[in-house]
C-alpha cells in the first residue's frame, strides 16, 4: 500500500458521525458515574460534540476544532487546575472503551491499538497538565495520530 492509499484512522472509524456517536454515548456514561461525573456537572451541553471534533481532527479528519474551537490552547485550558487523579483517568478510559464497543467502532486489532494508543497518551497528558502548578506549553498544534508505532520519548 502506498501512503496515499492508507486510510486515516478517522476514515477507518467511520468519519465524523462515528466520533459523534462515540462521545454522545460516552458522556451519558460519564454524567452517571460517581467518580468522574461530578467533574463534568457543569459542562456545556455541546461538550460531547466538541470532543468529537477534537478526536476527528487528531485522527486525520477535518481541522474543525482548530478553526472553530480554539485548537490545543482551548482544550488545554479546560484541563488546567482540575487535579485529575489516576483513578479518575482510568475510569475515563474504561468508559470510553465501553462506549467504543457499544457504538461499534471498528474492533480490528490494528485500529483499536492505534485508537487506544492515543487515548492512553492523551489521558496521561491531561492528568499531568491538570495538576496544581503544572506548566504545560500554552500553544501547540493539535496532535495528529496515525497507525504507526510511536518513537521513544526524548526529553
Ligand atoms: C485523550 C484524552 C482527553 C481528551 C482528548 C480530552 C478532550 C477534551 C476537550 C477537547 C475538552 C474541551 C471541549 C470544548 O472545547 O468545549 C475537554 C474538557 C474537559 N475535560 Fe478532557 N479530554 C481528555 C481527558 C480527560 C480526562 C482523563 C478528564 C478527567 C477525568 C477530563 C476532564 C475534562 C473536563 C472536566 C473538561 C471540562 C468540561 C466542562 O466544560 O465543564 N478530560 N476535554
Amino acid at each position: 500500500m502506498t501512503d496515499e492509499q492508507v486510510p486515516t484512522l478517522y476514515d477507518w472509524a467511520g468519519g465524523g458521525e462515528a466520533f459523534e456517536r462515540l462521545t454522545e454515548n460516552f458522556y451519558r456514561k460519564v454524567l452517571a458515574d460517581d467518580l468522574i461525573g461530578p467533574l463534568f456537572a457543569h459542562m456545556d451541553p455541546a461538550h460531547p460534540r466538541h470532543v468529537a471534533m477534537w478526536l476527528a481532527e487528531v485522527f486525520g479528519g477535518p481541522a474543525h476544532y482548530t478553526s472553530e474551537r480554539g485548537g490545543y490552547a482551548h482544550m488545554l485550558a479546560h484541563h488546567l487546575g482540575k487535579a485529575i487523579t489516576e483513578p479518575q483517568r482510568r475510569r475515563w478510559v474504561s468508559l470510553l472503551v465501553d462506549a467504543a464497543d457499544e457504538v461499534e467502532l471498528p474492533d480490528d486489532p490494528e485500529f483499536r491499538a492505534a485508537f487506544m494508543g492515543y487515548i492512553e497518551w492523551g489521558t496521561r497528558l491531561a492528568l499531568a497538565n491538570s495538576q496544581p502548578g503544572a506548566t504545560p506549553p500554552r500553544e501547540a498544534p493539535v496532535p495528529q495520530w496515525g497507525w504507526g508505532v510511536a518513537p521513544p520519548y526524548q526529553g
